[in-house]
């Protein structure tokens, strides 16, 4: 799968055969990727996935135990490398007695064309925080002046972290058009975040990573194709359950007897319950066509519930998907990046603990 036409420049960030690892936690384990100029990427991942690891590398907090990074062509941790780049950390420290316009204006004077206060601060939609000291100001506020302020000097790469956690639906909405309209005037985004939503709003390109690696990376569709599963909950007598697994298209990612209060049953189709039923959670693409099969192959089923699948269900589908590639790093292929929805990684246990619990309600 490749980026869907955003490629519109040069590379600014080149990471090839990258593995970073933290004592014998392996947060990048062979990760090659490649950011064009004016591309809006979004890295996507569960918590711990590497994403953090991997803005750090690129903006020069951390060097890589092996393969090489370049940012404008040059080592990262080079000062002259990082004069076009704006980076946001997931966590901010701003000094408490000085106003949003002092900092602003502290942030600016370290570059040579940056933006104004009145700009900046109109853009992100928090003119009124102007003479407000940063120790005032609520989580969310001070999350959106981080953000804000990683513009301020023009830079033609920024990189963003997590940029929206902690903001209410609204401070997210004008956030996210800040970015676009920045996108819009030339500059190359990279962001991460644990939110489809967020990136479906924002990035044309988008990276699934997960466990260090790079589980896809192409157009927002073809991913969003490839994570957009519904998941099915049905009760059915236990001798059925091999003809629901035999349905096409679908995973059986769960069984539970209907008398344990972990199978999600609802209180009123318990009534009738057998003892012996099973309540079965399924991941499938399309829920129309799992009921069409049950019908049409006569499974007597109950308590039909459709949801949207969690991402991390979704990132579950995504890694256990593909075949485990037990090659050592130097036998894999060589352009380091997973191919289609085929990670090359793990066991279904090993991804089960790696993967974090999931994020209810977020699709
Ligand atoms: N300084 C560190 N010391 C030890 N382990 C670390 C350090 N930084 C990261 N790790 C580990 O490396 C792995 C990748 O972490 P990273 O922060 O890059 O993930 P992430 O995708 O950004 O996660 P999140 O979404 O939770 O921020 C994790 O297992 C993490 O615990």
């Amino acid at each position: 799968m490749t980026a869907s036409g955003t490629s519109r420049g040069a590379p600014v960030v080149e990471v090839e055969h990258v593995t970073r690892r933290f004592g014998n936690v392996v947060a990048l384990d062979d990760v090659s990727l490649s950011v064009p100029e004016g591309e809006l990427l979004g890295l996507l991942g569960p918590n711990g996935a590497g994403k953090t690891t991997l803005l750090s590398l690129v903006s020069g907090l951390r060097k890589p135990d092996a393969g090489t990074v370049r940012l404008f062509g040059g080592d990262p941790r080079a000062a002259a490398s990082r004069l076009a780049l704006g980076t946001t950390p997931q966590e901010t420290g701003l000094p408490p007695t000085l106003r949003v316009s002092e900092v602003v204006a502290l942030v600016a004077g370290h570059y040579p064309d940056p933006m104004s206060t009145d700009e900046l601060l109109t853009r992100f939609g928090i003119t009124e925080l102007a003479r407000r000291q940063t120790g005032g100001l609520s989580g969310g506020q001070k999350r959106r002046l981080a953000v804000a302020l990683a513009l301020v000097g023009r830079p033609r790469l920024v990189l963003l972290d997590e940029p929206t956690t902690g903001l209410d639906v609204e401070a997210r909405h004008v956030l996210w058009q800040a970015l676009r309209d920045y996108h819009a005037d030339g500059a190359t985004v990279v962001l991460t975040s644990h939110y489809l939503e967020e990136i479906e709003a924002l990035a044309r390109r988008v990276v699934v990573v997960g466990h260090g690696r790079v589980l896809a990376d192409g157009g927002i569709d073809d991913v969003l194709a490839l994570v957009a599963r519904r998941r099915v909950l049905l009760t059915v007598p236990p001798a059925a359950r091999l003809a629901v697994e035999a349905l096409p298209d679908v995973e059986v990612v769960e069984a539970q007897p209907v008398g344990s209060r972990a199978s999600g049953e609802l209180a009123s189709s318990r009534v009738d319950a057998h003892a012996d039923d099973v309540r079965l959670t399924l991941l499938a693409a399309d829920a129309d066509a799992v009921v069409r099969g049950l019908v049409g192959a006569a499974i007597p089923f109950r308590g039909l519930e459709v949801r949207g699948a969690s991402l991390e269900e979704a990132f579950l589908a995504l890694t256990s998907d593909g075949p485990h590639d037990e090659r050592p790093h130097d036998e894999r292929p060589q352009d380091g990046r997973a191919p289609h929805g085929h990670p090359q990684h793990g066991t279904d246990d090993e991804r089960a603990a790696r993967l974090a619990p999931a994020h209810e309600g977020e699709r």
